[in-house]
């Protein structure tokens, strides 16, 4: 095992973090036995602020800032994230230099352990945790009768304080749970039509610095990613430049076209619109821009 190359390897250091970076270097290391990765954990900004939604302290920059630094200072080779928590433009001299194929992309709704308690006859409402504005505006649609409350910490502490009675059912990404070896607590898959997806939603990104070479990913790198992912991020780029309002976008590609979906709230006059658009997987950005000037005019116009 001695005179593998070592690659360092920064993620952060929650347990879903963990075993997606795992999951992927595992991928990259059956390629690639002459490469042997390390593993460099860190709390980031996003983790230790628990007690105020994301969205109120400055959004997704925070998940990703202590890894950027180490990235910088070159004490870690690329880090590993997901591609949703990231913001829409990447610090000067590290973009991202591979994303991975999408696991799955829907929302789920889960119920505490042992099933769904909650029974109208209670006479209390439906409560359902959720600290993204993304999901509370979409299920309001499918549960009028529900009432939203907060929800933060990790996969984990989220399912805990779903167990101990806190809520009566939460929303998750399934690709989460599905990683964390959690499947089986899945109750309901939202489709895409129901709730659409937070832009990249179930795609890993790899952040690495211009000018290394980074060929060695080429083993994960998919192409289908960057198309869907692309029009999805730069739907969200044209209509708030990254930050966390509740703005939800989901690209397919069917057939050879790219259908992507999207849904834009306008925070200044609380409407919203939803709407789809199709074109070329080669004009992925375009597409994005185009939808978002679309759902901008839809939501001015008040349909
Ligand atoms: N914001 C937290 C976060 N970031 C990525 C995932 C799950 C994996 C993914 O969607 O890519 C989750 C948990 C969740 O939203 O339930």
């Amino acid at each position: 095992m001695e005179g593998r190359r070592v690659i360092r390897v920064g993620s952060r250091e929650s347990r879903l973090a963990v075993e997606q970076t795992m999951l992927l270097l595992r991928e990259i290391e059956e390629h690639h036995p002459e490469l042997r990765f390390e593993l460099v954990t860190m709390k980031t900004t996003g983790d230790i602020i628990l007690d105020r939604s994301l969205d109120k302290v400055g959004g997704k920059g925070l998940f990703v800032k202590e890894l950027d630094k180490a990235l910088r200072e070159k004490k870690i080779d690329f880090s590993v994230h997901s591609l949703k928590d990231m913001p829409m433009e990447q610090p000067e001299g590290m973009p991202i230099v591979a994303l991975s194929r999408r696991g799955e992309p829907r929302d789920v709704l889960v119920y505490p352990e042992g099933g769904k308690t909650w029974k109208p006859e209670d006479g209390r409402p439906f409560r359902i945790g959720t600290s993204s504005e993304r999901r509370r505006l979409q299920l309001k649609k499918l549960f009028p009768e529900a009432e939203f409350l907060l929800i933060r910490g990790n996969v984990l502490t989220r399912l805990r304080k779903l167990d101990e009675g806190g809520y009566d059912a939460i929303v998750l990404a399934a690709a989460g749970l599905i990683r964390l070896g959690l499947g089986t607590r899945i109750d309901t898959y939202l489709e895409p039509e129901q709730v659409i997806p937070a832009a990249g939603q179930a795609v890993l990104a790899v952040q690495g610095r211009t000018g290394e070479d980074y060929s060695y990913l080429d083993c994960i790198n998919d192409e289908e990613a960057w198309q869907t992912a692309g029009a999805e991020r730069s739907f969200v780029k044209k209509l708030n430049g990254g930050c966390s309002s509740p703005i939800a976008a989901y690209a397919e590609k069917k057939g050879g076209r790219l259908c992507l979906r999207g849904l834009f709230y306008d925070e200044e006059t609380g409407r919203h619109s939803a709407g789809c658009i199709q074109g070329r997987p080669e004009e992925a950005e375009k597409l994005g821009a185009d939808l978002a000037d679309m759902l901008r005019l839809k939501a001015a116009d008040g349909v």
